[in-house]
């Protein structure tokens, strides 16, 4: 299978590359040139298999035979071997037909050690088969650094260097990046914000030389293979809950897109998916670009969702390139529209084609606070932060008569400020990181300045040398 890129001026690429190239060379994302469909008839045979083999078969059509069978499955095997729960992903009723998946039983309490796990053993093993090094550079809000480092540390062939805005992620997180022992790791606290972290590995993969002298690689979810392993999930919750024979509709607490557009994925794959409702925090760019048509940027606020204070959404840009008709010249200019005014208009047809599928919401710091209370006295269940914003935007969605589905994208243990200010509980870590705390620290803090952040890996990292 070949993958392009959503600006149209990169050459197409098999999986294998695209796992390694992360960004195109045109600075756009790359996307499958066709999506693989599932008929019903097949979907159905997936019915009581475990995540693993529903992952197999999912994968599979985008790998497109450059792994082995063998191997492939092995990496799914080992990855999903590191969750603390036996149905990696299971789904927890909260209401007549209300669902919470709980994404977060991997090492890190974040849903995004379920691609990650994996993108570390894909990229590992594709590294060592071609006799290659990378040098992995990633930006965070919080989640997928800890998971990208928990991952990757003391791969051979790999080094990884993670951005993360300085003073703005949870003392969690933070220890989650800056306590990791492997020489390969390099926790990099930046004076800014995650859209600067962001902005700054952009910058990295757009510099050609540099992006060539060091191999650069990235694990955000730009990287395709990111997006892949997350369609996974939507499958098996569909599956749980009597799918393909029945439409179901899913909540997901939004920052970076990349999580609901794994959503849209499985759903151009056949899986029959009714609404995919984006849940803000106060950072709502996308939640008024779907009533007005316009993606406009107004600066970012702190918020108890840390995670969620986005308002570059990088994996948008796959959602207009879809909707456009796959057009990279109007995906070229409403990016370079981005850049030059922090705005971009979408067109009536491609706003109609997104409202056929899409529908948003925000959920304020107050809604936040009230649905993590009252979600607890009603059911018992405790929420972090971010799953929050999705209960109560979800709540304004939910039909009596389709299944709404709520992706739980951390454990409330990541944000225990939040979570007991709301709840009143000090949710406990679990017993693999009760030492967290009190692990000793290694990071650097460096200015939001491109040649100083280059000059930093340069000095650092392994491959090209
Ligand atoms: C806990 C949590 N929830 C939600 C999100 C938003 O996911 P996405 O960026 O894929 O939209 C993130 C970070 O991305 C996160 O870490
Ligand atoms: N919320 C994310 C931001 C980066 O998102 P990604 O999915 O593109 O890696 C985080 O926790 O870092």
């Amino acid at each position: 299978m070949d993958f392009i890129s959503t600006r149209g001026e990169a050459p197409a690429l098999g999986f294998c590359d695209a796992l390694l190239a992360g960004l195109a060379r045109d600075g756009g994302l790359y996307l499958p040139k066709t999506w693989p469909k599932f008929s019903k008839r097949e979907i159905k045979a997936l019915r009581g298999k475990s995540y693993q083999e529903v992952a197999f078969a999912v994968l599979k059509p985008f790998v497109d035979g450059e792994i082995a069978d063998d191997a492939l499955r092995q990496m799914i095997n080992d990855a999903y071997a590191t969750f603390r729960h036996p149905a990696v992903a299971p789904l927890v009723q909260t209401g007549p037909n209300s669902y919470i998946l709980e994404l977060f039983h991997g090492t890190t309490l974040a849903f995004k050690d379920v691609a990650m796990q994996l993108l570390g053993r894909l990229m590992d093993h594709v590294l060592r088969a071609r006799g290659r090094r990378a040098t992995i550079v990633g930006a965070t809000s919080g989640d997928t650094g800890g998971a990208a480092i928990d991952a990757f540390a003391g791969l051979a062939n790999v080094d990884i260097f993670i951005l993360f805005p300085h003073g703005k992620v949870s003392p969690v997180q933070q220890r989650q990046m800056t306590t990791s022992k492997a020489d390969n790791v390099h926790a990099v606290a930046v004076e800014g914000n995650f859209d600067d972290c962001q902005n700054l590995v952009k910058a990295m993969f757009n510099h050609v030389a540099f992006r060539d002298e060091v191999a650069l690689s990235g694990v955000n979810s730009i990287n395709w293979a990111r997006i892949m392993a997350q369609v996974v999930y939507y499958f098996t919750a569909s599956l749980s809950l009597g799918g393909p024979d029945r439409k179901i509709s899913f909540t997901v607490p939004t920052g970076n897109f990349g999580d609901i557009f794994a959503g849209y994925v499985a759903r151009e794959m056949g899986l029959p998916i009714d609404k995919l409702v984006i849940a803000t925090n106060d950072n709502d760019i996308l939640a008024r670009t779907l009533k007005t048509g316009r993606y406009e940027m107004k600066g970012v606020k702190a918020t108890t969702s840390p995670s969620m204070d986005i308002q570059i959404s990088s994996n948008f840009e796959r959602l207009l390139f879809e909707v456009s008709g796959r057009n990279a010249g109007e995906i070229r200019s409403q990016m370079a529209s981005l850049g030059q005014s922090g705005a971009f208009e979408i067109k009536p047809d491609a706003m109609k084609e997104i409202k056929k599928v899409f529908r948003a919401g925000r959920a304020t710091e107050k809604d936040v606070a009230k649905t993590i209370k009252e979600t607890l006295k009603a059911t018992g269940y405790l929420l972090d932060p971010h799953t929050a914003c999705g209960v109560a935007v979800a709540a304004k969605h939910e039909k009596p008569q389709s299944p709404m589905v709520t992706l739980a994208t951390a454990h409330p243990a990541k944000f225990p400020a939040a979570v007991k200010s709301a709840s009143g509980i000090d949710p406990a870590l679990p017993t693999w990181l009760s030492d967290l705390m009190d692990r000793e620290e290694r990071f650097d803090i460096l200015a939001n300045d491109l040649s100083v952040v280059e000059k930093f890996i340069r000095t650092h990292a392994r491959a090209g040398r």
